[in-house]
């Protein structure tokens, strides 16, 4: 029996938590710090970050910090490795203000709530620098991959085509790569894994036939983009199924490299970092309550905190989403043998607090996190997405497939996992670019599925949404006669998506509101409607009333999943911003009905009907 349409929702909706639990929402890394760093003849440090860079093991200098007014000039350097160091970090703490953050809309200074000293970016600089260090590199690709887009239907993939002999060949890959693993390596590191110089005659080993020395190079740096040189063994497996890949369309077409023509469909997204506040939370009672960071504007995506080499106990950063956290730790004693710099970064939506420090004084510099045009620099391939692989995808395409599912065609509404800046008063410009995680995720698949989509505004306490969404989603359906496969794509804020973000309403929505908020339009009867509102029943009532009827005739996945995160959004955040907001946002999906979706594909008909009828044979008498 084909599944029903509770069971492709339902699959929908698998596909979504699974997705979320895997997406990064925060990373985080550490740079060791040579406290002599080598130095010209006539004194200048060069290189100045001594970065290896084919190793990716960059180390970095000591850390300066410099404040004061004019004729006051101090300077710190960290690691402190003086009493004189020692007092310029009195000093530095000294010289901060009490921190203040922002609550309904205030800056307000609250020391049970956020315990710290701040200093703002006019008064200090330092020779820090996270882009000399590889950081933003770093964040850029775990926290805005770069997606690619692949024709619709791209055959060989979902787990429908083919599916016995990929397996095959998996175990007859898994087979040559154990052959090579080094049990010396196994033991040492816990993991199974080859070396870059075994890459050759495993390839030798399976009769594929050799890529030419940029090819491994580009395969080498997509699969271990942090140049370790080993490759755990299922890493090494889908490097070599990419090489078999474009060695058979080597051998198809007679032409080169297949990874030149995924080269063109890459789309990058950037990070540009633009340094804050310097903040010191010091012992026995420095601490940040809860919070998530106000955004600064519509285009930033996450926050990044860099911990310099003060020593300092407690003081962890725990970051969340949803229901999962992750907490860093960078408590560090000035015993230790190799100070380093730590750093993390987060999508700003995410809630996170800083706990308290019981021992000495713990100084961060702090930045903002904004999306930038891409370089296309950043090779950019560890973590690239292929739409058609996505695992919703073949959802979709299976649902659709199916004419159980959506006869007459439906409206599903997506309530993404994060949430949104958004500036009042205009149209939120930068979607879908600024799409983190799963939420990215779900729309490439959404994309690649041929689906016609609306990102919308939602309020997330009654799920009303703009009045005109459902007609807007039809009128571009019409007009593009989906579902159709796309040949290529791109994230263009032009294309057919629609987002109509349009107008702010911070407050919780109802305050100060007449009655009528609170009557279900929906049941009452139009004498009814004329008794209660006479003359009061306007614009805003219609207008209402529209959206209501809208919400009964979506269907919801997901929604409330980050509602006990919204009272947080309105009121507290790290500085008071009136004119941002965050936005929680669903992905409206139109599905065609089955008669269009025959229309569109009629082999895709044709073969559901069969296995329909076939069906119906089976269960004659
Ligand atoms: O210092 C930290 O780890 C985080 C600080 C923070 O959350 C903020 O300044 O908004
Ligand atoms: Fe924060």
């Amino acid at each position: 029996m084909p599944p029903t349409q509770e069971d492709c929702l339902e699959s929908f909706s698998t596909a979504l938590e699974s997705g979320s639990r895997e997406a990064t929402f925060t990373c985080g890394g550490s740079i060791p710090i040579v406290i002599e760093p080598k130095r010209t003849q006539s004194g200048d440090l060069t290189p100045r970050t001594d970065a290896k860079v084919h190793g990716q093991k960059i180390v970095t200098k000591p850390v300066t910090v410099r404040w004061g007014l004019d004729g006051q000039g101090r300077v710190l350097s960290l690691p402190g490795r003086s009493t004189q160091d020692s007092a310029a970090l009195q000093d530095l703490v000294q010289a901060c203000q009490p921190a203040t953050f922002g609550r309904g809309g205030e800056n307000v200074l609250d020391e049970t709530y956020r315990r710290a000293g701040a200093m703002s970016t006019d008064a200090f600089s330092t020779g820090f620098c996270p882009y000399e260090t590889g950081i933003i590199d770093v964040v850029t690709q775990l926290l805005l991959p770069p997606v690619i887009d692949e024709a619709w239907h791209n055959p060989g993939d979902g787990p429908e085509a083919g599916g016995e002999v990929v397996d095959e060949q998996t175990r007859r890959i898994d087979e040559a790569i154990a052959m090579k693993v080094d049990t010396d390596f196994v033991l040492r590191q816990g993991y199974r894994a080859i070396h870059t110089s075994q890459l050759p005659s495993l390839l030798a080993d399976l009769g594929i036939s050799a890529a030419d020395e940029d090819e491994l190079g580009d395969l080498v740096e997509k699969f271990d983009p942090l140049r370790t040189g080993s490759f755990a063994s299922n890493v090494a497996c889908e490097l070599v199924k990419e090489r078999m890949d474009a060695a058979a369309a080597e051998q198809a077409c007679g032409q080169t490299l297949q990874l030149e023509v995924t080269e063109r469909k890459r789309t990058f997204r950037g990070l540009r970092a633009e340094l804050y506040k310097l903040n010191v939370y010091s012992s026995p009672s420095g601490m940040f309550k809860p919070h998530v960071d106000t955004p600064r504007s519509e285009s930033q995506v996450g926050s990044l905190v860099v911990c310099l080499p003060a020593p300092f106990a407690g003081g962890a950063l725990a970051v969340r989403h949803q229901d999962q956290e992750v907490v860093h730790r960078w408590e560090a004693d000035s015993s230790e043998r190799q100070p380093a710099i730590q750093w993390a970064a987060f999508y700003s939506d995410c809630e996170h607090e800083v706990l308290q420090v019981t021992a000495g004084h713990r100084i961060t510099l702090t930045y903002n996190l904004f999306l930038s045009p891409g370089t296309g620099l950043l090779a950019g391939k560890p973590l690239n997405l292929i739409s058609s692989r996505l695992p919703l995808v073949s959802r979709f395409q299976q649902a659709l497939a199916n004419p159980a599912f959506a006869p007459q065609g439906m409206y599903i509404a997506f309530a993404l996992t994060h949430s949104y800046p958004h500036a009042h008063p205009s149209a939120f410009a930068l979607m879908p670019k600024m799409l983190k995680g799963v939420d990215m995720a779900l729309y490439e698949a959404v994309y690649a599925t041929g689906l016609t989509c609306s990102l919308e505004e939602v309020n997330e306490m009654d799920l009303l949404m703009r009045a005109d969404v459902l007609k807007d989603l039809d009128r571009s359906f019409d007009t593009a006669s989906r579902p159709q496969g796309r040949e290529t794509g791109n994230l263009d804020a032009s294309h057919e998506v629609n987002s109509s973000l349009t107008k702010m309403e911070v407050l919780s929505d109802r305050e100060g509101e007449p009655d009528e908020w609170e009557i279900d339009l929906g049941t009452s009867s139009s004498e009814e409607e004329d008794e209660c509102y006479g003359s009061v029943r306007d614009e805003r009532y219609w207008d209402l009333k529209e959206r209501k009827q809208i919400r009964r005739r979506v269907t919801w996945i997901g929604s409330g999943r980050s509602k006990d995160l919204s009272s947080i959004f309105l009121a507290l955040g790290n500085e008071a911003e009136l004119k941002m907001k965050y936005s929680s946002v669903a992905l409206v999906v139109k599905i065609p009905g089955w008669d269009r979706r025959c229309l569109a594909d009629r082999t895709a008909c044709r073969e559901a009907t069969d296995t329909e009828e076939t069906a119906r044979d089976d269960h004659m008498p």
